[in-house]
């Protein structure tokens, strides 16, 4: 499905739903004369239990990209050639707004990797990280991509990045996105279980001079530079490595990554150094943008036209769904955090706009881990970003009809000694 207006894709509803009335009252004023939205009961019953206003979805959202620094000053050609006007993003660098209908795909900018589409409330969660050259950063939850970009582009050519996802498909369309926007020399990426991980960063201290290869290991399975062609051979050993029962699998590093020239042991032998407990050797920033309902993003609801509404039901009203999604959340957020440095940075972020799902997730944490503390998020004009507290300190959410952006939710947590 395009950029459409919920309204025109929804389907009409048989019964007026019960929350209508409520729908009507929090319309806010700027989007008055919106039609309310038809969403089937069972949904509208989800969100009430949730504390979730259904005015959330009212109103047509602009869509927004992401441009490269280079690509700055020519977005006068851009808006020629798409022939609509494009507005920056007054409290986010490097973020353009567009109408809700545009269509970028086919301009000579997307198709050249100077822009791609992202939500300007994802950038926020990305930018709270407040990633600095020469950091190592882990995103535990990578797939399809668009914060891995960013976060790529904030560390430049000094610092690795390492990406993990549980589903292969996703992952791989992250590589495809960090070779098309030429951001993946100091990358990797790992088909994984990102509640169990465990690779460290390749530090100077972990790299390949401290790591003994194994005996057994022949040249062959040293990794070289990663190419999108492979050879028969590289196919066989991938085949075979995979075959062994690899529970990780590594589908993409760049030449600065500190992968290329190790063997396979090397790379897996950073394992054992978590249980070393050398903090020092962790993660500097971790990015937790965990899978959840997605009930904040309008763009995701509408899909449900698409799949089917009993779709809906079944993945986010089975109460068994909802309580093994909060676990896991809590669980990538509890890996997220053992592998993040003393003195470290976390990003817990949602589309989801529940209590349980956000808050309720990091008050279990938090009574877990003493060492864990909320702080205030106070990167890049942040005064001026357009959404509201929390349920806890310092936490930040992003309302779709009040901040014209995609729902989000974030907090920003210091790993203190
Ligand atoms: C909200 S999406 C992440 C979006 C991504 N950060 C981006 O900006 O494009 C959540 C992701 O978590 C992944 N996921 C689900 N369970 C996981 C697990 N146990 N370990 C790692 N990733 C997991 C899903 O495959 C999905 O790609």
């Amino acid at each position: 499905m395009g950029e459409v207006a919920l309204e025109a894709c929804l389907p009409v509803p048989s019964h007026r739903p019960r929350h209508y009335e409520d729908l009507e009252e929090n319309t806010p004023a700027s989007l008055s004369g919106t039609k309310p939205l038809p969403l089937p009961q069972p949904f509208l019953d989800y969100l009430h239990r949730s504390g979730i206003s259904p005015s959330i979805y009212l109103g047509v959202l602009p869509r927004y990209i992401r441009v490269k620094p280079t690509f700055e000053d020519k977005i006068s050609s851009l808006e020629m050639e798409l022939g609509c006007k494009i507005s920056p993003v007054t409290w986010l660098h490097g973020f353009y707004m567009l109408p809700h209908d545009a269509q970028i795909a086919s301009s000579v900018a997307y198709q050249a990797g100077e822009i791609y589409g992202m939500d300007v409330a994802s950038g926020a969660a990305v930018q709270a990280l407040g990633v600095q050259e020469g950091d190592h950063v882990l995103d535990l939850c990578a797939a399809p991509g668009a914060k891995l970009c960013m976060l790529a582009g904030q560390l430049g050519n000094n610092g690795t990045l390492t990406g993990v996802d549980i589903a292969r498909h996703r992952l791989a369309a992250c590589r495809t996105m960090l070779q098309k926007y030429g951001l993946g020399n100091s990358c990797r990426l790992f088909v994984a279980d990102g509640t169990c991980f465990d690779l460290l960063p390749i530090t100077q201290r972990t790299g390949s001079k401290d790591i003994m290869p194994s005996t057994n290991e022949t040249v062959s399975e040293v990794f070289g530079e990663w190419c999108s062609r492979k050879t028969r051979r590289q196919k066989k050993r991938e085949g075979r490595l995979q075959k062994e029962g690899d529970k990780i699998e590594l589908l993409f590093y760049g030449n600065g990554s500190g992968v290329v020239g190790l063997t396979k042991n090397q790379l897996l032998a950073n394992c054992s150094m978590l249980q070393r407990n050398h903090s020092a050797d962790h993660y500097d920033k971790v990015l937790v943008d965990a899978e959840c309902t997605h009930d904040g993003s309008l763009k995701h609801i509408c899909k449900y036209e698409q799949w089917g509404w009993e779709t809906l039901e079944r993945r986010l009203l089975d109460p068994e769904r909802m309580a093994s999604i909060t676990k896991l959340q809590l669980q990538l957020l509890t890996n997220g955090f053992r592998l993040l440095k003393t003195g470290g940075t976390l990003v817990y972020s949602t589309c989801s706009l529940t209590y349980d799902q956000n808050e309720g997730v990091l008050d279990k944490f938090l009574n877990l881990h003493y060492n864990a503390e909320l702080v205030e998020i106070t990167e890049c004009n942040r005064a001026g970003w357009p959404c509201e507290d929390g349920k806890l300190p310092h936490t930040l959410r992003f309302n779709p009809s009040r901040s014209r952006t995609s729902g989000l939710f974030i907090a920003k947590i210091h790993k203190c000694q």
